[in-house]
């Protein structure tokens, strides 16, 4: 049995290098279960603080793990994202004046079908940012959402085909309604665009009195500006509209990104923001990709 009272402090003493302030002091990937809204997030938590004191041996990663706790009391916001980095500060005084959160997770929530009464759950996948240093508070949301998207250029070459074949099909025939009505839901449409499974990947800057975390209203208006977010639960109807928003909602990468620009450039309580569209094109085997930004530096 260990009889000795004190235990070594290794982080108390003094570096024997030369003086180094750091910048950034912590621990990655701590696990977490956190709640978003009414939402749980199975988070991993980046903590960390700078070490200006260039001659501390270490920070207390302790002190800033335990500070952690405080996430859990309630749901996310930036009052208590901010109270924690405060903590870290005061747990960390004459040695940090920066401190820094990071956390992802998915946050799974339910979303409704197009046309059917029906509803399933999405995971969109979120960062949080917040840091706290001289200069003041500063938060960062990040979120991905999924989406399809339809090649413009291939809907115009697939109409120049049906057209074609439309030519073809009728040129010693007289245009009557039955037949071209038949035509139509039968042999006429011979060629169709390719689509995709497209991602949005989005950055946001709020101001430093943010009294709110706008995951739902920038995930809405994202969502609503593209116009063909993929779909939880899909009868036939749900498949028959998603069909119709996607020929509504033909997309280069191009216009996917400068949709999401408009949005978020509408949107209330945002300093800037950055965007990137990712298309996983079929056409291809690579990804066609946009990137659009305000006020990000
Ligand atoms: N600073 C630092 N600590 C580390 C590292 N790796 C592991 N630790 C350990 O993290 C543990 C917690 O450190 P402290 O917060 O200083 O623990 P403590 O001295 O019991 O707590 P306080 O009395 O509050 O200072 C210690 O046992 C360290 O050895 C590292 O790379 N740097």
């Amino acid at each position: 049995m260990n009889r000795q009272t004190t235990l070594p402090d290794i982080a108390a003493q003094r570096s024997t290098q030369p003086a180094a302030p750091l910048d950034w002091v912590g621990m990655r990937g701590i696990a977490l279960p956190l709640r978003l809204g009414e939402q749980p997030i199975n988070a991993q938590v980046d903590a960390g603080v700078s070490l200006d004191d260039g001659q501390a041996r270490g920070i207390h990663m302790s002190r800033l793990y335990l500070a952690l706790a405080d996430l859990q009391l309630e749901p996310l916001s930036p009052a208590t994202l901010r109270r924690v980095l405060e903590d870290f500060l005061r747990s960390h005084q004459g040695l940090s004046h920066c401190a820094h959160l990071e956390l992802r997770g998915d946050w799974l929530i339910p979303r409704p079908a197009l046309i059917s009464p029906l509803a399933g759950y999405k995971a969109y996948p979120l960062t949080l940012s917040a840091r706290l240093d001289p200069a003041g508070f500063h938060l960062e949301l990040g979120l991905r959402l999924d989406y399809s998207s339809t090649c413009p250029c291939s809907a115009a070459l697939a109409r120049q085909l049906i057209q074609q074949r439309f030519a073809d099909d009728f040129a010693d025939r007289p245009l009557d309604y039955d037949a071209l009505h038949a035509w139509l839901g039968s042999t006429g449409i011979v060629a169709t665009p390719h689509s995709q499974r497209s991602e949005a990947h989005i950055r946001v800057r709020l101001p430093s009195e943010a009294n709110s975390l706008p995951f739902l209203a920038l995930l809405d208006g994202a969502e609503a500006a593209l116009g063909t977010a993929v779909q939880t639960a899909v009868k036939r109807a749900d498949e028959q509209a998603f069909a119709l928003a996607n020929g509504q909602n033909l997309m280069f990468c191009e216009d996917a990104a400068r949709r999401v620009h408009q949005a978020l450039l509408a949107m209330p309580g945002i300093n800037g923001f950055h965007i990137q569209v990712t298309h996983a094109e079929s056409l291809h085997a690579h990804d066609a990709v946009a990137s659009t930004s305000h006020c990000w530096c």
